[in-house]
């Protein structure tokens, strides 16, 4: 028996407890209103005890005040309505096809196609959150939680067609609004090199107002740090699947805290307590209530509650297959469950009871589980028909349930099997639906004992039943006549050079692992080493033989650098992608101040190490013993790895798929570099052409103009002439001293160049033309970031 099962058993049925109505005032400017009904009602700093000769038991923390963030104002909470939601994703896994399926409908029209061959997840899903409520959406894996919580925040995937009408005080959701909205996705996205704090600190930098100081929003950090009990690791790294950080739990409460620091008028949150112990998972929860007291709207996906975490929730929506199945309050769920004839039994958890219910796992002496389920649907459906946003109201609506209950059960469809035991089941019902005997439910307790039910409260504003159906319309209706609070002060939380600053350095920390690796470093120079020994002090040689040799050395400096950068460079926004979406979404940040800082923290990890192999290989290779060669050959090599990386980064984001962007690079990087100048010295008229296209043709006449402008070569007899007897020895490293040796008049077609080596103007084409590929590139990857990410 687990700890929650110890305290159901302990809180519902010991006799003795004395139920009493608290009323406590909190320091979030709201109150802490929980009448408590019985021993069920048990929030997590309860002052419930049970008594055992002197030992005083507290369940739960006994710190009713915590401190967490300052009250939403009652101008800027938000009202959420989803009316008639209904949603559909393809049915069948479509491979992508190379080509785009042409499709000419168009609206309406088009859409209604592809819905026949689309598989529903959600249908007509309507209900609401007002400011100060917890509403749960509950059901079992599958039924369609995170596709609706999605669609509520306006994050549903792109493949989804959806229907239907979300509205945050009567308006459309909008990327204004979506910026008040906080989103905790089931996934947690986040960077693995950074600690919990840095997390937190370049979040807080981004997204709090300006108005704001540094140090006031450190402190905001460090308040969402305590409120969520992660001060414990809060210099320790994410971490991932190779570096071990802090554990899913803690996790999943810094992505909350992610979202909690702008202080949201509005909480969307997937699963916030999976992967979390039960107690753990009752102080999140508690912490989401308080969140919720002061005048935010809590929207949350559960899946398997403990009953003290269940009672921490408002509200609930109960989903099966996509279906309602339940609406209304959730202390009310068994009682609705019970007027349709599926009595909560004893010593059940309701939780777990609701969820055998739409899993179809319940089953009576009438129905088999699926009919149950179907018949639970049908009962929901009608009675949300009548009352779509109020839910479930046993105070004016028990009738109105025997009624359909009555009317549902004399149906075709539901009631045909009714007196009949389903086959295939036995007799004998899974739980006992009898209700003569039963112990009295806890909820039924509180009935009796006080009237009334577990409600909350916003700061004064009842949100409780006891409002009605008629006062539940008056609040809605006031919330949309005030429409949308105005964000005040600039839409982005810091500046434009800030938001530079601050991204740049995250992204130089979010590398801090990868960065001058000893991987890199032991690569670059056993590679630099190699190609200096083989090439060693072949180029100061002024014959034509070497010539050709150091064409190869110029070719392959060139070629080892942009090969490397170009990899490197296809994986990085494919990486970043969800987390670029994530962050965007959230309005963190102008996508080109992104772009900008994330490809500048690039430079100084991409360049720093390969500066290293340039001089081992320029000066053990030999080349030209100038400084202003040297400097020229360094930045034409940096120039064109520069382009390169540009053409990685722009595949990768064209295609978001690296291994995908791998094979096509390796394509090109193969067309480019034998259409290069070095390999292939005539290349048929009708293809040449592509030699155009490749920056390496241009990155490798530069480099050969540099080495071997003004310079004098010989062309002198080869070794295999002087073995033969043919002439005698050639001074190799004097060869003008050699009289067998003669200067080379034409040395573009003795070397069998494309370009004239000498020709100043075709040195300023290669420049220019280097330079306008890497401005073009880094263009049109912006154009395609943009693109991708326009669904934001
Ligand atoms: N892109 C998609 N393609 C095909 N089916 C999808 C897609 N997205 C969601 N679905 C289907 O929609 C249904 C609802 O999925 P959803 O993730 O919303 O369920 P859930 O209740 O949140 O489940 P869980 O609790 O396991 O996260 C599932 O049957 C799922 O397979």
């Amino acid at each position: 028996m687990d700890r929650d099962e110890v305290t159901t058993v302990s809180e519902d049925y010991t006799p003795g407890h004395v139920f009493t109505n608290s009323r406590r005032s909190n320091s979030l400017g709201g109150t802490l209103s929980r009448p408590k009904l019985s021993g069920t009602d048990t929030p997590f700093d309860a002052e419930q005890t049970s008594r055992k000769g002197d030992v005083k038991l507290h369940i739960g923390s006994d710190d009713s005040s915590v401190e967490i963030l300052e009250p939403i104002p009652e101008d800027n909470r938000l009202y959420l309505e989803y009316v008639s939601v209904n949603a559909w994703v393809p049915s069948v896994f479509n491979t992508p096809s190379l080509l785009p399926k042409l499709n000419f409908k168009r609206g309406q029209e088009k859409k209604d196609e592809q819905k026949s061959s689309m598989r529903q997840i959600l249908f007509n899903i309507t209900g609401c959150c007002r400011p100060g409520e917890v509403l749960a959406l509950m059901g079992p894996s599958g039924s369609g939680k995170t596709s609706l919580l999605s669609v509520i925040g306006g994050r549903a995937q792109k493949m989804m067609i959806k229907e239907g009408e979300v509205t945050f005080n009567g308006s459309k959701l909008n990327k204004r609004l979506k910026r008040q909205i906080g989103y905790v996705l089931q996934d947690d996205l986040l960077y693995e090199s950074l600690t919990v704090y840095e997390t937190l600190y370049y979040a807080a930098m981004l997204r709090l107002p300006r108005k704001m100081t540094a140090e006031q929003k450190k402190e905001r950090v460090m308040v969402v740090i305590k409120a969520l009990g992660i001060e414990s690791c809060k210099d320790t790294i994410i971490g991932g699947f190779f570096r071990k950080g802090i554990s899913g739990g803690e996790r999943k409460r810094v992505s909350i805290g992610h979202e909690l620091l702008i202080n949201p008028s509005i909480m969307l949150l997937d699963e916030p307590t999976s992967g979390l112990d039960s107690t753990t998972a009752m102080h999140l929860l508690s912490t989401l209530r308080q969140l919720a007291v002061g005048g935010r709207a809590i929207c949350t996906t559960i899946h398997q509650p403990s009953s003290r975490l269940y009672q921490q929730l408002d509200k609930l929506l109960l989903l099966s297959k996509g279906h309602v199945m339940y609406y209304g309050r959730g202390s009310q769920a068994d009682d609705w469950f019970d007027k349709l004839g599926y009595t909560l039994p004893y010593r059940v958890n309701v939780a777990d009871f609701i969820l055998d219910l739409s899993s179809a796992d319940v089953y009576t002496d009438k129905r088999d589980g699926e009919q149950s389920r179907t018949f639970l649907i049908e009962c929901a459906e009608a009675y949300s028909a009548k009352h779509p946003l109020d839910g479930y109201d046993p105070t004016t609506a028990s009738t109105e349930v025997t009624q359909i209950r009555t009317a549902l059960s004399a149906a075709p469809n539901s009631s045909a099997l009714d007196g009949v035991p389903p086959a295939g089941k036995p007799a004998q019902p899974r739980y006992s639906t009898e209700q003569s005997g039963r112990p009295i439910s806890p909820f039924q307790v509180a009935s009796v004992e006080t009237g009334t039910e577990a409600s909350s409260s916003t700061d004064g504003e009842p949100v409780d039943e006891e409002v009605g159906a008629a006062a539940h319309r008056t609040l809605a209706s006031s919330f949309k006549r005030r429409g949308v609070p105005q964000a005040a002060g600039n839409r982005w939380g810091a500046s434009y050079p800030q938001q530079l600053k601050i991204l740049f350095v995250r992204s130089v920390r979010t590398r801090r692992f990868q960065s001058l690796s000893k991987q890199d470093l032991i690569q670059f120079l056993v590679v630099g080493v190699l190609t200096g020994l083989f090439w060693l002090q072949r180029a100061g040689d002024d014959t034509l033989g070497a010539a050709q040799d150091t064409l190869g050395l110029l070719f392959f400096e060139l070629l080892f650098l942009s090969f490397r950068t170009m990899f490197v460079a296809l994986f990085t926004f494919p990486d970043e992608f969800k987390m670029l979406l994530k962050e965007r979404a959230s309005g963190m940040y102008r996508l080109s101040a992104f772009y900008f800082a994330r490809t500048a923290s690039d430079l100084p990890m991409d360049f720093s190490i390969p500066t290293l192999f340039i001089i081992l290989v320029y000066f053990l290779g030999g080349l030209r013993y100038s400084a202003s060669a040297f400097f020229a050959n360094y930045f034409t090599v940096m120039l064109v790895a520069l382009v390169s990386q540009s053409f990685g980064l722009l595949l990768g984001t064209a295609v978001m798929n690296p291994k995908t962007a791998q094979t096509i690079a390796s394509i090109l990087m193969l067309t480019f570099l034998l259409t290069g100048g070095y390999f292939v010295k005539s290349i048929p008229v009708w293809i040449s052409w592509l030699k155009y296209l490749s920056f390496v043709y241009y990155g490798w006449g530069l480099l050969v103009h540099i080495e071997y402008a003004g310079r004098t070569i010989y062309s002198c007899p080869t070794a295999t002439d002087s073995a033969n007897g043919g002439v005698s020895q050639v001074n190799v490293a004097d060869p003008a001293s050699s009289p067998q040796c003669t200067p080379v008049s034409n040395l573009q077609s003795a070397l069998g160049l494309g370009q004239p080596v000498d020709s100043m103007k075709w040195q300023a084409i290669n420049a220019c033309v280097l330079l306008g590929f890497l401005l073009f590139f880094r263009f049109l990857v912006y154009v395609m970031l943009r693109k991708k990410t326009s669904r934001v």
